[in-house]
């Protein structure tokens, strides 16, 4: 997954120098004490995206060399150190999607290559507890899996359309940085979201969520190389810095799709972000279980109190009413045993779930089995989260 840091000889300056090669928008690179690398670069003030893309890539080289501990980068046509964070301007092709609005007065549309504010980099600096609660957030529940490829995002975006179709306020902050499909589940894939007067990004609503994804904020176009802090750093901000919710008027729940596995990013996630429980998403296959018991290992070594285990692809059920379990049979029931956790559910597979998913209007929303399904599994995820000890009011109450 990342890149293990290679020693090489040289002073450190020298060492970073050669690993950013020798583009001719480097402008100077500085190194403080400590491993503090500070990166000149020269931007292009017509071009913010391809601007961004190129500190972004620039930052992760810096950052995978040994002794490297920060890195910082100034684009130096676009703004001179120190200056306040800014939302980026507008892009030329950046058109209003059918999810959004023209900016209201005091918003600004932020561009896709959007960069991370300043106080995001310092968040997502290791080390740096971001554990406690954010305001306008009542609970986080993070959806994860161990394994990519299983149904996680699906159940995420379906479980926050069910929450929001129950009347809560509800988010979902999509921060699986290796393929983020929230866009395409919620056919907002043209999204850009804008910022506000406060220059909080303001999440896209479809569907009644209220979303962030990392698919927003980046360039298709652009090199995806979200690695170490700066993967952190771009969740961070869609945390802390976008108007979820205010203390008044917060947001009920906020649902976390992770990346998949247990490496670098899910730990972050888990140990950084005020994470109120999370769930797991298995299918019934063997070794997706063995994957299921390290990510429960994970949560447990951070304190995060794990719901329960979800199953997915459970079965197939031909037009006989027969079902077939194509990717086994009990495992789910099995592991969640092994872990003394509940099954909150099971889904089993449905055309219409794969449709939703792909059409851009998640299953849940409509009216068919899989809706009830999901319902069913919200209301499982709801009671489990109001029998925690640690819960934050008010009380999410379902009344059927
Ligand atoms: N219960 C289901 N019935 C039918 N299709 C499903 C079901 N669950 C998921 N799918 C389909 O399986 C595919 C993978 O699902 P999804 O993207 O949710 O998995 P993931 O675990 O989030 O994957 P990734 O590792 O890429 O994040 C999608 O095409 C989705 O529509």
């Amino acid at each position: 997954m990342f890149r293990r840091k290679q020693r090489q000889s040289g002073s450190l300056e020298e060492r970073v120098r050669a690993a950013l090669g020798t583009p001719e928008w480097l402008q100077g690179v500085r190194v403080q004490d400590g491993g503090r690398v500070t990166l000149i670069l020269e931007g292009d003030p017509g071009d913010l995206e391809s601007s961004e893309a190129r500190r972004i890539e620039a930052e992760a080289r810096a950052m995978n060399v040994a002794d490297v501990t920060e890195v910082r980068a100034m684009l130096t046509a676009e703004r001179p150190a120190g200056s306040a964070p800014q939302a980026a301007a507008p892009a030329a092709h950046a058109h209003p999607s059918p999810t959004q609005s023209a900016p209201k007065p005091g918003q600004r549309r932020v561009s896709k290559g959007a960069r991370l504010s300043d106080e995001a980099i310092t968040q997502g600096q290791p080390g740096q507890s971001t554990t406690d609660r954010i305001p306008g957030i009542s609970r986080i529940l993070v959806v994860a899996s161990a394994k990519g490829g299983v149904g996680k995002s699906t159940v995420a975006v379906n479980l926050a359309a069910a929450f929001a179709k129950l009347g809560l306020k509800t988010g979902l902050l999509d921060a699986d940085i290796y393929g983020p499909s929230a866009p395409t589940m919620l056919g907002t894939g043209d999204a850009s979201p804008e910022t506000d007067a406060a220059g909080k990004l303001i999440p896209v609503e479809a569907h009644g969520i209220h979303s962030l994804s990392i698919g927003y904020l980046s360039d298709p176009d652009a090199p995806m190389i979200w690695r170490g802090p700066i993967v952190m750093s771009a969740i961070t901000q869609m945390l802390n810095d976008a108007a979820w919710g205010t203390p008044r008027d917060p947001l009920d729940l906020l649902i976390i799709d992770t990346p998949p596995g247990t490496g670098d990013a899910q730990l972050a996630i888990a140990q950084k972000v005020p994470v109120t429980a999370a769930v797991l998403v298995t299918t019934p296959q063997e070794v997706a279980l063995a994957d299921v018991r390290r990510g429960a290992a994970m949560f447990a070594k951070t304190a995060v109190p794990v719901l329960g285990v979800v199953e997915t692809m459970s079965w197939f059920e031909d037009p006989a009413g027969n079902r077939h379990h194509i990717m086994g049979e009990g495992g789910g029931k099995t592991i969640a045993d092994a872990l003394g956790l509940p099954l909150l559910g099971q889904l089993p597979i449905l055309n219409e779930i794969r449709e939703g998913g792909d059409s851009g209007k998640p299953a849940a929303t409509g009216d068919g089995p899989s809706a009830k399904l999901f319902h069913e599994l919200s209301r499982s995820v709801a009671l489990n989260l109001d029998n925690l000890q640690t819960k934050a009011p008010p009380k999410i109450i379902f009344e059927d």
